[in-house]
């Protein structure tokens, strides 16, 4: 079959599958009608606006911004073939996230449940959910990642070290850096070597299906992305095997977990994970922490060279954690847990950059908010974006202020890292490797951004699209 043929076939087989889609929310689409906003084309909806504001410099924030002016802080978009109610505000948030009487669950795209699989802690919910936490929560609270500092303190000199006098895309090598660091905490994969270069090569393929059409078919991203996934899986069988039988024996999130899943616990341990269970939370902590960790490492780079006198302020901070080190390179643990300043600088470059600028739920009852009805299976966007911008909680929002940080913020203002029971338990691991890297940076490199260029990504994590190159030199020069 040439390749317009097979092209006219996918086109006709989405055709079909958008009609379907289309027929079956035309119900909710009448149901709707009281909700204030505009539904676009038939099929299409407002996609095309949706997707060119997308990787525009403010990104979803100016189409949102529209919207909302024009119908108020609840309103209802046809976006991705997906009817949506997009919401904003602390009274949206606590509604959402707060986990309530259950009344929203998570929606994730069919691309990530397929590609995480059913026992995902992002495609469970209610007991199970809490259950997975319980067990993912506890080697990654910041008493069980003192293990890995050491490590993640001598990749970021060791990364740095290649940075000097060079042209580097800081994404990218954060990106490197973010994996790396993942790939070892959960399964002691070593930075360098064969291993490390197939994790990189199957994770990228599995990021880039996300987005892509659900097409099984060869040649299509979400196809190949299920392969991949598929070899990785293939992979922790193998290290799996090994740790059971007790040929390797580890210190990492993957021993701690097979511990708990021994031949010797107890058949109705509550405690026990499955072999697919296990590989499906490995995959979800890969995918959930390395774009996130990676985009605002970069972001958080580029904010600095921005605005030189919050890079001033917190130079000034490591410095003095590093003059009083007397000359050792390396970072210690009680250094790396009292850095205030820097800690308020990650906040306020979660916030200017909500780099997950909307969260998804599916209402799973109907309820209320703003005087709109929402019904039961409705697809419902917590707006943070707006949240994060929002002059009233945050004056002149767009200023890169960390100062802002000062004083505790009213409950469900912030939500760089969400909030209830879905709240991101990768947070303590994310602040490390930001405050260990940044360390490492300012006391010892200075650098100047190549490209001013603004837009971002089209992916749901926003990166910024030129990766944000710069030149760096060694600090003294
Ligand atoms: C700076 C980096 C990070 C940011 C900004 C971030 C942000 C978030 C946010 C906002 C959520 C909640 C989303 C929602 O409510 O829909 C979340 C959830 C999650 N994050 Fe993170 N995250 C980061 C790093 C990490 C890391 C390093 C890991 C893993 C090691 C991780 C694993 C997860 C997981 C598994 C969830 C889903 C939790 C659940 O559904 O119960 N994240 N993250």
């Amino acid at each position: 079959m040439d390749l317009s043929s097979l092209q006219i076939l996918v086109l006709l087989f989405m055709l079909i599958v958008s009609g379907f889609i289309w027929l079956h929310s035309w119900s909710s689409t009448s149901q709707m009608g009281r909700i204030p906003g505009c539904l676009g084309w038939p099929l299409i909806g407002e996609t095309f606006s949706f997707i060119s504001e997308f990787s525009s410099a403010s990104g979803i924030h100016s189409f949102v911004r529209k919207r909302r002016q024009l119908y108020g802080k609840v309103f209802k978009t046809s976006v991705l073939g997906r009817l949506t109610i997009f919401m904003t505000g602390r009274e949206a948030g606590r509604i959402l996230l707060s986990g309530k009487d259950g009344i929203v669950s998570l929606n994730l795209f069919y691309t990530g449940k397929q590609v995480l699989g059913p026992t995902s802690l992002l495609t469970t919910s209610g007991e199970e959910h809490k259950r997975l936490r319980r067990l993912i929560g506890e080697p990654l609270s910041m008493d069980a990642l003192k293990k890995y500092f050491q490590f993640i303190d001598d990749l970021a000199i060791k990364t740095l070290e290649g940075w000097r006098g060079r042209t580097v895309f800081v994404l990218e090598e954060a990106s490197t850096f973010t994996l790396k660091v993942i790939a070892h905490m959960i399964m002691s994969a070593e930075p360098y070597g064969e291993e490390q270069e197939k994790i990189r090569a199957n994770f990228k393929v599995i990021s880039s299906c996300f987005a892509s059409l659900p097409l099984k078919i060869p040649g299509c991203a979400f196809h190949r992305g299920l392969k991949a996934r598929n070899r990785m899986y293939a992979m922790l069988d193998s290290i799996i095997s090994k740790r059971r039988d007790g040929k390797d024996v580890r210190h990492d999130f993957l021993q701690t977990l097979l511990r708990k899943h021994s031949k010797e616990a107890a058949d109705d341990d509550l405690d026990k994970l499955t072999d697919a269970q296990l590989k499906d939370n490995i995959l979800t902590l890969l995918v959930a922490g390395h774009d996130t960790t990676t985009a605002s490492l970069t972001w958080l780079i580029k904010f600095l060279a921005e605005n030189p006198d919050v890079l001033q302020n917190l130079r000034e901070e490591h410095m003095r954690i590093q003059e009083r080190r007397h000359g050792s390179l390396h970072l210690t643990w009680s250094e790396v847990s009292n850095m205030p300043y820097t800690i308020k600088v990650i906040n306020e470059t979660l916030r200017k950059a909500t780099i997950l600028p909307w969260f998804s739920r599916k209402a799973t009852q109907d309820f209320s908010i703003d005087g709109c009805d929402i019904k039961k299976g409705w697809a419902v966007n917590l707006d943070v974006v707006s949240m994060h911008h929002d002059p009233d909680v945050f004056p002149n929002p767009e200023k890169f202020d960390p100062s802002r940080f000062d004083n505790p913020l009213k409950p469900f203002s912030f939500l760089g890292f969400g909030s209830g029971p879905r709240m991101c338990p990768g947070m303590n691991l994310a602040k490390l490797e930001i405050c260990v890297f940044v360390h490492h940076l300012l006391c010892r490199f200075k650098w100047r951004p190549l490209d001013e260029d603004n837009c971002v990504q089209p992916t749901l994590v926003r990166m910024p699209k030129n990766k944000y190159p710069v030149a760096v030199e060694p600090l003294e020069t």
